[in-house]
């Protein structure tokens, strides 16, 4: 069984009967998800709230009952993947796009599970170009900006060099920082620059992350 495969099914035993489950985005995660989609058809009660159309498209299909936040107070858990996990359990996330809603829902959520295969444990991140979601409207202006914190900023474009589009209508800066040695610090301070909605820096979010080594699965909490 691949890493992905086998952390993310792993997670899918934490989802009880009658929850509210926050369901992440990407690779990893997707086996958490076809897993729910199995226990659900077997039975289990639960209600998703997706964090991206794709997720979503693919939860239906499954046929997991589907809420929006309009509809729940919390969330009981939420379950996602990341790019990048350090030794303080801060994650660089993004790496699809789908960084706003994912922060949104983990915010929203009592617990927060991280499915991480061992190439996304680091001991610094920054190696991974961090994801920032950006206004259209001056984003040359807004990435001069985030320049000077540091980093090397890239619009994120598709294979047909147009820009990628996230699902809320705005564009992705991957910056290239290589080390960032205070992640709150700069989470915040990207934050605070006019043009940026979010970026992919999620401090003091994880409840527990669930990983491998040597084939085998582990899960470490903070
Ligand atoms: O925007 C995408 C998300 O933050 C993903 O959770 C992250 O990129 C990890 O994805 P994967 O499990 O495919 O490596």
């Amino acid at each position: 069984m691949v890493e992905k495969q086998a952390v993310g099914e792993k997670a899918a035993e934490f989802v009880k009967d009658d929850m509210i489950v926050g369901l992440g985005t990407g690779s990893t995660v997707y086996y958490t998800i076809l897993k729910l989609g199995e226990r659900v058809k077997n039975g289990l009660r639960i209600q998703g709230v997706p964090t991206s159309k794709e997720t979503e498209k693919l939860a239906r299909q499954i046929g997991i009952p589907l809420v929006t936040l309009a509809d729940v107070n919390k969330l009981d858990l939420a379950i996602d993947g990341a790019d990048e996990v350090d030794n303080q359990f801060a994650l660089i996330k993004g790496g699809g796009g789908a960084l706003l809603r994912e922060k949104i829902i983990a915010k929203a959520s009592e617990q927060f599970i991280v499915v991480a295969d061992s190439t996304k444990l680091v001991q610094t991140l920054g190696a991974f170009p961090l994801p920032v979601e950006v206004v259209r409207f001056g984003w040359e202006m807004t990435a001069k900006h985030m320049r000077d914190l540091g980093c090397v900023p890239r619009l994120r474009l598709l294979e047909d060099h147009t820009p990628f589009i996230t699902d809320n209508g705005n564009y992705i800066m991957d910056c290239h920082f290589q080390e960032i040695k205070r992640p709150h610090e700069l989470e915040v301070a990207l934050n605070m620059i006019p043009g940026v909605v979010e970026n992919g820096l999620f401090n003091h979010m994880t409840s527990r992350v669930i990983t491998i080594r040597n084939q085998q699965v582990h899960m470490i909490t903070p």
